[in-house]
Parts: structure tokens; C-alpha cells; sequence
């Protein structure tokens, strides 16, 4: 009788909590109405990521639900955080218990809990992010400002003599230039070894992380006992780990023998070896905390440039102001150096204008909270998954009128110079952007060499011989984006900006050099022809 009373009991238990899955709780913030069990899990925008962008469903939902709405996907809860105040009062407020990631059982699997980025809210996590903070600072990073300007002067190289491949060149630029500050090795060519490899673990590790391309195993754990062959994402959890732990095993490996030949050469990852013990870390995570940082900074930072070579092409009168001011205050003889910066307000805001424009993370990374708290008469449950809607706060047109058009002067109001909300594009809390110094130095020398020495123009259309129309939403999906492919001109702004473009790079070699001891015998050799035929052509100048 007992069992039987118990069994009951237990199915009326299971019945009434199942029948709360997906319904909104009083407590918390409006949004979409919800249906039984799924809550709101169809308007969840990565239910259909053909269908539109996620950045682009939550602004349309706040603009109807308001500044912060909630959503329930089955029995967990979102909510979507869509202006500064809102920002303000629940991020910077509550830091320490909003830094939180939802669960990835797949990042979890892959990493063994090592990806800082993906890591939940706990004590591994922590020791990850002190050594990277402590090693990144602003002033540490000054170190490498060398090795980021030497590539730019590749960059702008490759954009003069293979202009149709910039796409290319700006991919090869950035992971060349994080691999040289992280682990004092270049990557001359897109076809360098390690690019090729980095971009192999990359697709199979975002192909895994996109919400909806595969089964729920966060939302319903159950699904992590099914036996691999029914479970094609097993296998491929098995891939990404393997190509991943290669490329980042063999780059420290190669580290480790520069240091013990004695032959350091300042890079990021020499510094964590040494001091990684300090901060709580073993070789496995040493291994991790480099992987993770190529990761979070080479396809960010060649699509932001990407995106602002778009815009360069649809904005003349932008390119054309911030030319003049280059030719103003740098002239013609040398391309823009680092600290050059200070003196350039214009591009400073140009710079500004790209990242509110097309966000690189239009929606950040999604954080999660460890305790409950309260916003204004809402309680946000413990376990909330946060996103926050930086496109929806950058595009809303109280504050950015207009905010389709890409337009620089907005940054130089009075009201906007000291405005904190340009440094969502790093995002928020405990959790913000920890690569941000490095970042910014190499799109700061970017964007000034780049607009100093070309004009970027729209391309024909073969057929009509007019310019070509250019759709500026063609933007990949997910949660890093960058415009899709696309074609335009490319022209060096006169012949002596082709010549000091030319010799700038030439007279980058000894930087380079000490970034190409380790290269293979193909891209010692490619290096090695390009530097004498430069020399030889400059020769003949
Ligand atoms: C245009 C360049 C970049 C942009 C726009 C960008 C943006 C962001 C954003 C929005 C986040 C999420 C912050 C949050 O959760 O609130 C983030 C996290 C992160 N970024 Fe960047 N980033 C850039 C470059 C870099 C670079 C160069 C590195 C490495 C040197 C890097 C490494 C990371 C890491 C490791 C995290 C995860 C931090 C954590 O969860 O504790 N990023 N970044």
C-alpha cells in the first residue's frame, strides 16, 4: 500500500512540476506570451537561425516588451537586458554574482573546464582570468605594439599587391598578429600551418557552440547518456578536443624549446609559463589559457576591420573626412604610428562608429547569475541566463538617431565624448572583454595605416558598369558576426603612399625576424623571396 501510495505521489510531483515548465512566474520581468511546457522556446531567435539574426528578434521584442522582459525556455528563464540603465543597475551593480556563463556541456567536454570563456562562475575560472588580466594589462601590452604594427605594415602590403584577396589578408593579418603576441610566432601566409589549423579547431568548436545546431543537452541533461552512435555530436566533441589540444599543445611545446635555447622573445605565453604556477595553473591549463585567447582574439579583430573597410566603401564622405585629418596631422611621408592616435579625434570616432554600427558580439556572450536579486519590482532567479542586447542599445534611436547610417560625428558631442556605453562592445561585469588592450592597439594601428594609404571604393558591376549595391545586413550568424564576403576596389592613395607602404614593410624585417625562428622551411622560404624582390624592386625606384 505504502510503495503505491508513494509511487503516486511521486507521479503527481513529476506531473505538477511539468506542468510549470514554460510558464512565466509572477516575479519576474513581461515578455512574449509563453505556451505549456515550451515556454517561449519558438520566439527564442536561435530556434531558427536561418530565419534572422538573434540580435535582430530580441530588439524587435524590446521594443514591444521594454528594457528588460523575460522569456521562459522550458524550465529555464532568460532575460534580455536592452538599455544603459538597465546595464547600470543590474550588471554594474550586481558584478559579482552576474558573472556566471550558463552550463556548456559541450565546452565542457572539449576543455575539460579550461575554456575561461566558457567556464562557469567558479575557482578555475578565476585562477584563468588573474593570470590573463595580470598579463594583459594596458602597460603590458604596450610590449608588443612592435610586432602589431610590423604586421600592419604586411597588411598593408598584401592589400597593395593582392587588393581582391583583403578579405584574406585581414584573416591572415589578425591571427598572425595575436600568434605573434601570444606565442612570439608569426604566421607569414594564410596558409601557414598553424592559421590552417586554427581555423579547422575554430569551425568544428563554433559549428558545436551554435545555439540549435544540435540536441538541447543543457536544457535536458538526460541526453548526455545516449550512446554515441545515436549521438552524432559525441563524436564530433571527440574532433574539436583532438584539433584544438594539437595546435595549442604544439605552439606551447615550441615556446617551451625557444626558452630553454634561451632565445625568448617576450611573447604573452613565456610569461605565463613562468608564472602560471603562481597563479594556481598546471601545463594543462597553461595549454588552455593561450588556446582560449587566440580564440577570443583573432576572428573578432578581422571582423571588426572587415567591417569597417564596408563601411569605408559605403561612406565616402566619412573616408574622405578622415583622410583629410590624416594628411593633416601625419602628412605624407610615413604611415601613422601607434601614439598617433591621441591626435586623431576623427578616426578615434570612426573607430567608435564601426564597433556601434555591426557590433562584433551584437548580443556580448550570455552571462548567468549565482544568487537571485531584485530589479526594480522583479526577482531575477538564481540560474537566469542574461543576455545583453548591445545591438538593441546601440541601434536604439533615442540615443543614436538615425543609427542605420554610419555616422562618426555622433561621438563627437560634447554629451557622447565621455559616454560609457561604447564600452559595452567589450561587454560587461567580471566578465569583460580581458584581450580589450590588445584589441585596441591593433585596430587602433589598423584603421589609421589603412585609411592613411588607401582609397576604398565600391566595385562595378561587370554587366551594368555601375557601382554595385551592397546589402550592409549581409552579416554572418551567431554570436561573433562579421559582414559575409564581398567584393570592392582597393587603391593605393597615390604612388608615394605605394612607395612608403613598400619600404615600411621592408624595414620591418628585424621585428618579423625575431618572430621566425620556428617557421617551416615553405614560409621561411616565401618570406625570404618576398624580402629580396622587395628590396630588389625598392632598389630600382
Ligand atoms: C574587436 C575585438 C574584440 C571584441 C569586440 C571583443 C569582445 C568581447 C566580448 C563582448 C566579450 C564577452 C564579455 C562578457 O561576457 O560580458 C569578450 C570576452 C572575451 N574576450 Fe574579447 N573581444 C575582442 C578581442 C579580444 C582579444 C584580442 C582577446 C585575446 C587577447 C580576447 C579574449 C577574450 C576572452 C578570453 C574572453 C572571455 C572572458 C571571460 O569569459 O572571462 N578578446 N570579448
Amino acid at each position: 500500500m505504502l510503495p503505491t501510495l508513494l509511487a503516486g505521489v511521486a507521479v503527481f510531483w513529476a506531473v505538477f512540476r511539468l506542468l510549470r515548465w514554460g510558464r512565466r512566474e509572477s516575479f519576474l520581468p513581461p515578455g512574449p506570451p509563453t505556451v505549456p511546457i515550451l515556454g517561449n522556446l519558438f520566439d527564442f531567435p536561435t530556434v531558427y537561425p536561418w530565419l534572422k539574426s538573434a540580435h535582430l528578434m530580441l530588439t524587435e521584442m524590446a521594443r514591444q516588451y521594454g528594457d528588460v522582459y523575460s522569456m521562459k525556455i522550458i524550465n529555464s528563464t532568460v532575460v534580455v537586458l536592452s538599455s544603459t540603465t538597465a546595464i547600470r543597475e543590474i550588471m554594474d551593480k550586481n558584478s559579482a554574482i552576474v558573472s556566471d556563463r550558463p552550463a556548456s556541456h559541450f565546452a565542457q567536454e572539449i576543455t575539460g573546464g579550461n575554456h575561461m570563456g566558457a567556464s562557469r562562475y567558479n575557482d578555475q575560472w578565476r585562477r584563468l582570468r588573474r593570470c590573463a588580466r595580470e598579463v594583459l594589462t594596458q602597460s603590458a601590452c604596450r610590449n608588443h605594439l612592435n610586432i602589431q604594427q610590423a604586421e600592419a605594415t604586411q597588411l598593408m602590403y598584401d592589400m597593395l599587391t593582392r587588393p581582391e584577396d583583403f578579405f584574406d589578408s585581414i584573416r591572415r593579418f589578425s591571427t598572425s598578429a595575436i600568434l605573434s603576441v601570444l606565442y612570439g610566432k608569426r604566421a607569414p601566409r594564410i596558409t601557414t600551418p598553424e592559421v590552417t589549423a586554427f581555423f579547422d579547431a575554430e569551425h568544428h568548436w563554433e559549428e558545436l557552440m551554435q545555439p540549435g545546431a544540435h540536441p538541447p543537452v543543457d536544457l535536458i541533461p538526460i541526453m548526455k547518456y545516449i550512446p554515441e552512435r545515436w549521438a552524432s555530436w559525441k563524436t564530433e566533441v571527440k574532433i574539436t578536443r583532438r584539433l584544438q589540444r594539437k595546435l595549442y599543445f604544439d605552439l606551447l611545446e615550441q615556446v617551451e624549446a625557444r626558452m630553454q635555447k634561451g632565445s625568448s622573445n617576450g611573447c604573452f605565453m613565456e610569461t605565463v609559463i613562468e608564472k602560471g604556477p603562481g597563479f594556481g595553473l598546471d601545463r594543462e591549463a597553461v595549454g588552455y589559457i593561450g588556446g582560449n585567447l587566440i580564440e577570443g582574439g583573432a576572428d573578432t579583430t578581422s571582423a571588426f576591420l572587415q567591417t569597417l573597410v564596408l563601411a569605408l566603401v559605403n561612406f565616402p564622405d566619412v573616408q574622405a573626412r578622415a583622410q583629410e585629418e590624416l594628411d593633416s596631422v601625419i602628412g605624407g611621408e610615413h604611415s601613422p604610428q601607434p601614439d598617433d592616435i591621441e591626435r586623431l579625434p576623427y578616426i578615434q570616432a570612426v573607430i567608435k562608429e564601426t564597433h556601434r554600427w555591426r557590433p562584433v558580439a551584437p548580443t556580448t556572450l550570455p552571462h548567468a547569475n549565482i544568487e537571485d536579486f531584485s530589479y526594480q519590482d522583479y526577482i531575477i532567479p538564481k540560474g537566469t541566463i542574461i543576455f545583453i542586447n548591445a545591438w538593441g542599445i546601440f541601434h536604439d534611436p533615442e540615443v543614436f538617431p538615425k543609427p542605420d547610417e554610419f555616422n562618426p560625428d555622433r561621438w563627437l558631442q560634447d554629451d557622447m565624448k565621455s559616454d560609457r556605453t561604447y564600452d559595452l562592445v567589450f561587454g560587461t561585469a567580471r566578465r569583460v572583454c580581458p584581450g580589450m588592450h590588445i584589441a585596441r592597439n591593433s585596430i587602433e594601428i589598423d584603421a589609421m595605416k589603412l585609411i592613411w594609404a588607401f582609397k576604398f571604393s565600391k566595385s562595378k558591376d561587370p554587366a551594368t558598369k555601375r557601382d554595385k549595391v551592397y546589402d550592409l545586413n549581409d552579416f554572418v550568424k551567431g554570436i561573433l558576426t562579421g559582414p559575409s564576403r564581398f567584393e570592392c576596389e582597393i587603391a593605393p592613395r597615390s604612388s608615394h603612399h605605394a612607395e612608403v607602404i613598400r619600404r615600411e614593410f621592408l624595414s620591418a624585417t628585424q621585428i618579423f625576424e625575431v618572430f621566425e625562428q620556428q617557421l617551416d622551411s615553405a614560409d621561411r622560404e616565401f618570406v625570404g623571396k618576398l624580402r629580396r624582390d622587395l628590396a630588389d624592386e625598392l632598389h630600382l625606384l
